[in-house]
């Protein structure tokens, strides 16, 4: 089966996020079972120098003011469609963001054109290669099935696939004519919302199926509290929805050969881990504790990641003997929040404001346990590789995260088979609580190297994954050709 995934990043050439780490992974995990894949992506500057390597595929004299060109290039086991328009996507600054830190202004256009370009690939093919399904991710490729639905013409079937709702690519309605879409879509039905072009929103419409990244977070979007104003839509698509847990590149985040790790290590040799957690003791200049955890954060610095609640409970967890290495970047008052909180307890708190990901490596190789207070989590893939780690997850029960990661309870202790700490309501109490549960287990060394061991053996892979999609997919197919 051929699929096409249209999105705006790919790791390890883009990445801002999760969504990345999906793209860069879950195809190869396609190809062991016989599916080609390929990734339509922008040739941003990091990913200009392959062009030379590829070989010229489509041309087109104008994409939204200026020429395009595709280039199909294998790399890194991955099979590249880059889409280059100079215009739109060869700037510095982020992906998304300008060099003072505001949305691209031309974001719609950009991401109409990735849009544009995924659907005609749809509907014609690309070098004499033509897509079975398109796997559309996330609000920058929502309008794929709404440009192969105003086409009128035959074409493969999409999935729509929503990492986080939270982002829904909501544009003034007046770029209807620069983005070429049909007025006649542009209703609440549609690609409308309250006046605006909905870019997720047109895609969840439209496409045929829609997928999110975990079970649970397929039943929370239903709901008001985390529909973000789509759940109406969403309800009504309820059959066509299906929540496909993400997996990791058991590859790239391997313990046993990690080169960011001072030690490897194994399940099997899980002594050998104090080294890494020497090593992030210093280079983060705590102090160190052997009766207390060493909890670390890799994230975005956003409310959405609970990370205002955790700053609140970090005088419970020094209070513990406990220290926090914190790697983050995001809202700039909880940057200044953390700094600050690092200043004044330099010996427990310390905070790396940046993205780093030799440095997020080595933080889950050298972490007793890793916080993740999410308010909301689709997924979550920082648990994932906490677990394949051996770094205890602490999470709020939500999404992903409820999914993956099975309590410490006593009942779970007895069975041996708890992998972290789970909390909720999603409180700074019940998140305090978790705090001093963990350090409690951590007393307990029997208890916390068989749930070390317990984590590092779940499976965290695409195995399972991804031959749901490949069923989902085959479903579509099927169908289609009926
Ligand atoms: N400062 C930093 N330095 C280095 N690395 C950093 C970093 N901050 C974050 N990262 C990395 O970025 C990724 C974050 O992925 P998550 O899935 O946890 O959240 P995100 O909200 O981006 O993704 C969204 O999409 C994914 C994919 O579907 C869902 O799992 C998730 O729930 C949803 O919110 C991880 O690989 C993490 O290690």
């Amino acid at each position: 089966m051929n699929v096409l995934f249209v999105a705006s990043e790919c790791a390890p050439f883009v990445k801002t996020g999760g969504l990345a780490d999906v793209i860069g992974s879950v195809p190869k995990a396609l190809e062991q079972l016989d599916n080609t894949v390929k990734i339509l992506i922008p040739a941003y500057p990091a990913l200009k120098d392959w062009i030379k390597h590829g070989d010229l595929l489509l041309e087109l004299e104008d994409l939204f003011g200026g020429p395009a060109r595709v280039y199909s290039v294998r790399a890194k086991g991955l099979n590249l469609l880059l889409l280059e328009a100079a215009h739109l996507f060869d700037r510095k600054g982020t992906i998304y963001l300008d060099e003072e830190g505001y949305d691209w202004e031309d974001n719609a256009i950009r991401f109409g054109a990735l849009s544009l370009i995924g659907a005609k690939i749809g509907l014609d093919g690309i070098g004499g290669w033509k897509p079975d399904v398109i796997n559309a991710h996330d609000w920058q490729a929502g309008l794929v099935p709404v440009y192969l639905r105003q086409s009128g013409r035959k074409a493969p079937p999409v999935v729509m696939t929503i990492h986080n709702i939270a982002f829904q690519g909501l544009f003034d309605g007046a770029l209807r004519g620069p983005l070429g879409l049909s007025s006649g879509l542009f209703t609440p039905d549609g690609f409308e919302y309250w006046g605006h072009i909905g870019y997720l929103k047109g895609g969840i419409a439209m496409a045929d199926k829609i997928t999110t990244v975990s079970p649970t977070y397929a039943e929370e979007l239903l709901t008001p509290e985390f529909g973000m104003g789509l759940e109406g839509l969403l309800r009504s698509r309820q059959s066509d929805l299906t929540g496909i847990l993400n997996g990791i590149d058991l590859d790239i985040w391997n313990p046993e050969t990690d080169k960011a790790l001072t030690k490897t290590f194994t399940a099997k040799t899980l002594k050998r881990k104090a080294a890494n957690r020497t090593r992030v003791e210093e280079k983060f200049g705590l102090a160190s504790n052997p009766d207390a955890p060493l909890f670390c954060v890799i994230s975005r610095l956003t409310t959405q990641k609970g990370l205002d609640l955790l700053l609140k409970s970090i005088p419970t967890l020094i209070k513990r003997g406990a220290r926090l290495a914190v790697l983050g970047t995001g809202d700039k008052k909880l940057e200044d929040d953390y700094r600050a909180m690092a200043d004044r307890f330099p010996e427990s708190v310390s905070v790396e404001i940046g993205y780093d990901e030799e440095l997020s490596h080595m933080l889950q190789g050298g972490s007793d346990a890793i916080l993740i207070p999410s308010r909301f989590e689709p997924c979550g893939l920082t648990q994932l590789y906490g677990l394949r780690y051996g770094t205890i997850p602490v999470v709020a029960r939500t999404g992903g995260l409820a999914d993956t990661v099975i309590d410490a309870n006593s009942a779970a202790l007895t069975a041996s088979c708890a992998t972290g700490i789970q909390f909720s309501p999603i409180t700074i109490e019940t998140l305090e609580k978790a705090i001093n549960r963990t350090c409690d287990l951590f007393k307990e060394p029997k208890h916390w190297r068989v749930m070390m061991r317990r984590a590092m053996e779940q499976e965290v892979g695409w195995d399972h994954s991804a031959k749901l999609y490949k069923q989902l997919f085959s479903s579509l197919i099927e169908e289609r050709a009926d």
